[in-house]
């Protein structure tokens, strides 16, 4: 975020202008929207507008989401202001008085209308480590409702029990709905809109090819790929075949343009029936599946989810591999490509995410927490739920036997063998024949003479001996893995791993690899499948 010239916003509306918009009698009830930015399929819109009169629908611009805080890059609060101009539309459609924009620290925004004597409610979502403190603290100070209806399974104490059942029939189930003429939905004029919220905090997006946000593009991509559906799992793994061959739904399901729920209806009814149609619908399952995680153990952010784990590569950091990983210069090219595919568009296909966190913690062996804040800053579609998790599991911090280890330069021979994405992410490499773009080191160099690519000097030599490396972590990492896989055995532990065999699964992993001072080499299968739940 760079500096702004523009004078800072005040926190808005002002006391005054919130007790004169809503004075009249009886109190309604505010909606604060967070990341759930539409107006269908919405649970604490539709309790609002069921229990009362008078609803105002408000977002809050939180000095938080511009700094540190909100680890965003400038792209994705772009993406998020394109969701709320549209959201303002969806209202205005409705014959409302549209989204009321707020600034200031959410807390004080919402007491103001608190003080007025309205309610306030929002959806109940998983979030962040600032979002938690924030909604934790809007519960118990303002009494502020959140309102469930995402599938997740909440207040039990065994979440697991029948959870796929739970949510297959909240998937069936009818949309939250409420009826616009049925309530009067009002507004109050703040002077603060996304435009003067970029100005004032100097957004100034660098990256190129990011979707517009909002309700309308998110139905278009969905309409468009629930027709190509047949070809998704063909188009998976390629870094260039998914750019188009997966949904491009990420985003707006990270910002609640649509709900999971309506994006599944749809493909459930419109698309036709086949292996693209189940694999995609499974994934709106680990969407959810994901969530849950977050749900039942906010320490996913911040901690190793096996204890033997906390710490691992902390001693080994080295911020001159951590900076060559993000700049794309590890001289490994398809972890190069994808790293500068990530800052300069803000998303990747699930096989280049999984690559670059393996070669990051596998190879470099630098502390994971470092590598998934750098993907949650630069991702349009970051999730916490999703990232910090996926993270965790790829690292191989859950104690599972079998790692999850990629080999950089198979996946340029598998999935890019004749060097599109590399070479248009790393354009250096571009004179090279395509045979040599898995490993540049060791093109004769006679052949980099005759291309004009000096590997050393165009190109950086791995800034690690990928072989050496790998077979070093596998011998550190097994020699704790019994110890880690002993502690699956304890039920608190196997409860927020939550792995597919639920808890009976962690105890035979306990009980078959479980060693109090841990053995073996931990050498499990390469890129083994992402079946980690049931
Ligand atoms: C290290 C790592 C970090 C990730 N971080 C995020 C993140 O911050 N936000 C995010 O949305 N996804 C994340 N993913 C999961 C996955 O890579 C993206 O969801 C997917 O690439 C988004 O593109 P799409 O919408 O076209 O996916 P599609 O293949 O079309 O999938 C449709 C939807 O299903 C869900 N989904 C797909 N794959 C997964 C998965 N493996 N786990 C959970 N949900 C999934 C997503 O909501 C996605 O939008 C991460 C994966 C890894 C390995």
């Amino acid at each position: 975020m760079g500096s702004s010239d523009d004078a800072p916003l005040p926190t808005a509306p002002e006391p005054a202008r919130v007790r004169a918009a809503v004075e009249s009698e009886p109190p309604g009830t505010v909606v604060w929207h967070r990341a759930d930015l539409r107006i269908s399929d919405h649970p604490a819109l539709a309790a609002a507008a069921a229990e009362s009169e008078r609803i105002l629908p408000l977002f809050v611009f939180d000095p938080a989401f511009y700094d540190e805080r909100g680890a965003a890059c400038d792209a994705r609060i772009e993406f998020l202001h394109d969701c709320l101009r549209d959201l303002d539309r969806q209202y205005r459609d409705v014959d409302g008085a549209g989204l009321t924009y707020a600034h200031g620290d959410p807390l004080d925004v919402l007491g103001r209308f608190d003080d007025a004597g309205w309610d306030v409610v929002a959806a109940a979502t998983p979030t962040g480590r600032y979002g938690r403190r924030r909604d934790e603290r809007a519960r118990e100070r303002l009494g502020v409702r959140f309102v469930e209806g995402d599938g997740l399974v909440r207040d039990a104490d065994r979440p697991r029990d029948g959870w796929s059942d739970h949510v297959e029939s909240w998937l069936a189930a009818d949309p939250f709905d409420w009826d616009p003429r049925s309530v009067g939905v009002e507004g109050v004029e703040t002077g603060v809109d996304p435009d003067r919220a970029s100005d004032a905090y100097g957004v100034d997006p660098t990256k190129t090819r990011v979707p517009t946000g909002g309700r309308g593009p998110a139905r278009d991509r969905l309409r468009a790929f629930t027709e190509r559906i047949a070809e998704y799992p063909g188009s998976i793994s390629s870094p260039v075949d998914a750019r188009d061959g997966t949904s491009g739904l990420s985003p707006y399901l990270r910002f609640g343009c649509l709900s999971v729920r309506e994006v599944h209806r749809h493909v459930d009814e419109r698309a036709p029936d086949g292996r693209g149609k189940s694999m995609f619908v499974s994934r709106l399952f680990w969407n959810r599946h994901y969530a849950q995680k977050l749900l039942d153990w906010p320490g996913w952010l911040d901690r190793a989810v096996n204890p033997v784990y906390e710490g691992f590569n902390r001693d080994r950091h080295d911020p001159d591999l951590v900076a060559a990983w993000k700049r794309g210069e590890t001289g490994f090219p398809m972890v190069d490509a994808s790293m500068r595919c990530l800052r300069e568009t803000g998303w990747l296909n699930f096989r280049m995410r999984a690559l670059c966190a393996s070669v990051y913690f596998h190879v470099l062996q630098q502390p994971w927490r470092i590598g998934a804040d750098h993907f949650h800053e630069h991702l349009i579609d970051g999730d916490p739920a999703i990232n910090y998790t996926q993270w965790q599991s790829q690292c191989g911090l859950v104690g599972r036997p079998g790692l999850r280890l990629y080999d950089p330069r198979k996946q340029v021979r598998d999935q890019d063998p004749g060097g599109e994405f590399v070479t248009r992410w790393v354009p250096e490499l571009a004179p090279l024949p395509a045979a040599h773009l898995d490993a540049p080191e060791k093109t004769p160099l006679a052949v980099q003479r005759d291309v004009g690519v000096e590997i050393g000097a165009d190109y950086p030599y791995p800034v690690v001996d990928y072989e050496a490396a790998r077979s070093e972590f596998r011998e550190r990492y097994g020699a704790v893995h019994g110890a880690a896989a002993a502690r699956l055995g304890d039920e608190a532990i196997a409860r927020r791993a939550s792995l597919s065999g639920g808890i009976a699964g962690a105890r035979s992993i306990a009980a078959d690899h479980g060693e109090p001072t841990g053995t073996g080499a931990g050498d499990g299968p390469a890129q083994t499948g992402l079946d980690d739940f049931g």
